[in-house]
């Protein structure tokens, strides 16, 4: 008989212990990753040429050519398959040592990593006739186990990574439980089809006093969540997040994943296929099929050995009776993808971009990984940084043998990707994990008792057996009396064991049929009863855990309303002194700009009051100075005139003239002089000839002067206004004479005649040169005495 026991596995402590030393212990307790890749066939009309050529089994050249540069890249893996390779070649190589592996105990980890549609999926699942190496290692390990395996339940897992192993008593009712259930349709129906071939292998079982117990479970990680696949709770329709937990042991775990018991390989297929359902697969531009999750598919086992019994028929418990337990983790990792080749986009681009980002954390734990081991340093990895790295976790760091499978599509198309692939699947080489060891786990009560090989209850002594009367009583059994109960069936026993030793075997048999129907009865209703209580009283256990959820969540919103309305409160109070501030600083700015606006109006005001002055003031200077510069040239050119001329000027000509130069000042060069110097026009002599002709301005009509004084110009040409050209141009006209009459506040008059020469200009036309004023001021005798 077996009583209900706990286990979980290996006490982390020694993993720990190796974690710690792994930087410094040798290498010879070191395993490396190994990597296998895998050539795809290429596709017709889909795939151009290959750039990849196989040189060796271990060795692949990769041809990147562009621009006519041609660039050979070398990577060695442990073995590379080619495009022709087949299913079973992979499985030989990877899947048969590492399920040799799993049997003695010692844990693997296997990954397919790849561009999406390079194969990974075909490689782990295949097809109905080329199954893959899921399907290959089931079918070997059932092979390989054969019927060396507990019965159905007496290993249970706990659903939080241990097992409890059952009597015998509970795991026939679980058994009879899950009949029952089954019967009524409650577990989905799986499909019978026999979906693998058996590829009739098989592993020799080191020892055969073990008795194993199987167990599957099958979970993707999908956007950065982790789902059961094998989750039955809403017809497995939505399915739960479920979370990632550490056992007391540090082991990484899946809380509360459905881990089912398997004993035959088409059992554990169903569970794959059911999986497979589930898992997100999606069309995309590169993979009609795409996974666009990271599936797991796990397989648990659980060795028990088998106990030998001593004289009496008791179970000799040895100092370490054990419970092996070991796993196989196959991961088909959702493929890499540039979003620019796929062009995916909203749902599927979300997925590609979590997809990208936890492949992206897996290569980054490895290189820390490994940059740890080889700088001897101790750099935290990122386990935690996305689900896939943390559930890994513990294989990294030495709990068992990690190995990946590359797959990869040789063709031109996906060469820079596959660069990618091929540096991180070589970096990850690099890295070495520490050797496992078979992980035992001893049980430590003496109360464990272990069935035999094909689950019949040990061995009991005659002499254990209580005395009982020959005659079988007839038994009540009521069930509210649950000890009574009890010890009516061990009479009942104890009376069958006797009559067992002492009946005839007819008699016997007879005795033991209508006690068997009569016990199975009970046991069938007990079940029912139990399995009833079982079910209500976890629904009355989930309804009050709601409830209390429920009431918890309410105080919790009570109080966060109550703080948000003080909150709320305090906020307005602030916002209203807010406005208030503003709202006065506002006031004070107008105010403030309405005074800067006033003063710079006065400011204007001023200033251009100031402006029009200064314009007045530089009015009336400039006019000053325009006529005196006026009159100052006219002397300066009659100077120069008087000095250039050849002929003497009678001073009296110059009768009022101001500051002359006198006649003997030596001669200054003057402009004229330039221009006759350089060939220019030729002044005439001056003479008063008579045969000068004078051009007479009299821009006024004059008042007649009544003098005897009168200007001589005895031909003259007399014009009020000089209308054309030519009436300065006539050549016969060679002096000029503008008359100006001015009348004093005294009311007298001055009258100027301002003369020059009329010189011709050598673009046709002609200028006069002032070189003469006269002024004739007329004063009344009567004006003031003057
Ligand atoms: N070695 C092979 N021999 C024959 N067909 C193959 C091989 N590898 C892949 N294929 C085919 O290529 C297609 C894509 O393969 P698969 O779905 O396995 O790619 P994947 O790497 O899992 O892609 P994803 O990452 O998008 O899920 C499938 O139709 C598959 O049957």
């Amino acid at each position: 008989m077996f009583s209900a026991t706990k286990f979980t596995p290996t006490p982390r402590k020694i993993r720990r212990e190796k974690t710690v030393v792994s930087s410094s212990s040798s290498d010879i307790d070191k395993d490396p990753v190994y990597v296998f890749c895998r050539l795809r066939p290429l596709q017709e009309n889909v795939d151009s040429h290959s750039c990849m050529t196989l040189l060796s089994p271990q060795e692949i050249c990769i041809s990147n050519e562009s621009k006519g540069i041609r660039r050979d890249v070398f990577y060695k893996f442990k073995h590379i398959f080619t495009a022709y390779a087949s299913q079973t070649e992979i499985f030989d190589h990877i899947g048969y040592p590492l399920l040799t592996d799993l049997l003695k105990g010692k844990n693997g980890l296997l990954f397919a990593y790849g561009v999406t549609g390079s194969g990974k999926t075909y490689t782990l699942t295949g097809d109905h006739n080329n199954p893959g190496l899921i399907p290959m290692c089931i079918d070997t390990l059932f092979n390989s186990i054969g019927d060396l395996q507990t019965p159905k339940f007496i290993i249970k897992s706990d659903r939080m990574n241990g097992f409890e192993i059952q009597t015998e008593e509970d795991a026939s009712m679980d058994r009879l439980a899950e009949n029952r259930s089954k019967n009524m349709g409650n577990v989905k129906k799986l499909n019978r089809e026999k979906f693998f071939i058996n590829n009739g292998k098989m592993i020799p079982v080191f020892n055969e006093n073990n008795a194993f117990a199987v167990f599957i479970s099958y979970i993707e990680i999908y956007n950065n969540n982790v789902y059961d696949l094998l989750d039955e709770s809403n017809n497995g329709k939505t399915l739960q997040n479920k979370i990632l937990r550490e056992d007391p042991n540090c082991n990484m775990y899946v809380n509360g994943v459905v881990e089912v018991e398997v004993k035959t390989a088409q059992e554990a297929f169903e569970l794959f296929i059911i999986g497979q359902k589930r898992k997100k697969m999606a069309y995309t531009s590169l993979n009609s099929e795409s996974s666009r999750s990271h599936s797991v598919f796990n397989i648990r086992i659980a060795q028990l050995e088998k106990l030998p019994v001593n004289a009496d028929g008791k179970p000799i418990i040895p100092e370490k009776n054990l419970l092996t337990v070991s796993q196989l983790r196959v991961v088909d990792l959702a493929g890499s993808e540039r979003s620019s080749r796929t062009q995916n986009t909203g749902a599927r681009l979300r997925e590609a971009s979590a997809i990208n980002n936890s492949l992206m954390n897996l290569r980054t734990c490895l290189e820390v990984l490994r940059e740890n081991q080889r700088t001897k340093t101790n750099k935290v990895v990122p386990y935690r940084d996305s689900r896939l790295t943390y559930l890994f976790k513990n294989y990294f760091e030495g709990d068992g043998s990690v190995q990946m499978i590359v797959c990869v599509n040789p063709s031109v198309n996906d060469l820079e990707e596959n660069l990618h692939v091929m540096k991180f699947a070589e970096m990850t080489q690099g890295v070495k994990v520490l050797k496992s060891e078979p992980r035992c786990i001893p049980i430590s009560t003496s109360k464990k008792v272990i069935s035999k090989r094909n689950g019949t209850p040990a061995k009991i002594n005659k002499k254990t057996l209580f005395s009982l009367t020959p005659e079988i009583p007839m038994f009540k059994f009521d069930f509210n009396q649950r000890d009574e109960c009890k010890s009516s069936i061990d009479n009942l026993l104890g009376v069958l064991k006797h009559l067992k030793s002492e009946s005839s075997t007819s008699e016997l048999d007879k005795i033991n049929k209508e006690l068997r129907k009569r016990l199975v009865d009970i046991d069938n209703h007990r079940v029912l009863d139990k399995a009833e209580n079982r079910n209500l009283k976890q629904l009355l256990q989930r309804e009050q855990t709601k409830n209390a959820n429920f009431e918890t969540k309410i105080n919790q919103i009570e109080t966060k309303y109550g703080n948000l309305s003080e909150k709320y409160k305090e906020s307005q109070e602030i916002i209203r002194s807010l406005h208030n501030t503003v709202n006065e600083k506002d006031l004070k700015l107008n105010q403030h700009l309405l005074e800067k606006e006033h003063i710079k109006q006065k400011h204007a005001l001023a200033n251009e009051k100031k402006d029009q002055e200064l314009q007045d003031k530089l009015k009336k200077q400039r006019g000053h100075f325009t006529a005196e510069i006026f009159a100052k040239e006219i002397k300066l050119k009659k100077a120069r005139e008087a000095l250039d001329s050849e002929v003497i000027v009678n001073p009296e000509n110059i009768r009022e003239s101001e500051n002359i130069p006198p006649l003997s000042t030596p001669k200054k060069p003057s402009s004229s002089d330039c221009y006759k110097r350089n060939g220019g026009y030729t002044p005439r002599r001056r003479s008063k000839s008579c045969d000068e002709v004078w051009l007479e301005h009299n821009s006024i009509k004059p008042v007649p002067l009544g003098t005897v004084l009168q200007p001589s110009m005895k031909k003259r040409k007399s014009v009020t206004k000089l209308t054309k050209a030519s009436d300065v141009t006539n050549p016969k006209q060679s002096k000029y004479c503008l008359l100006a009459q001015e009348q004093d506040t005294d009311g007298e008059i001055e009258t100027k005649l301002y003369k020059g020469d009329i010189l011709p200009t050598t673009g046709g036309g002609a200028q006069v040169i002032f070189n003469d004023v006269e002024r004739l001021r007329q004063q009344s005798p009567t004006s003031n005495g003057k």
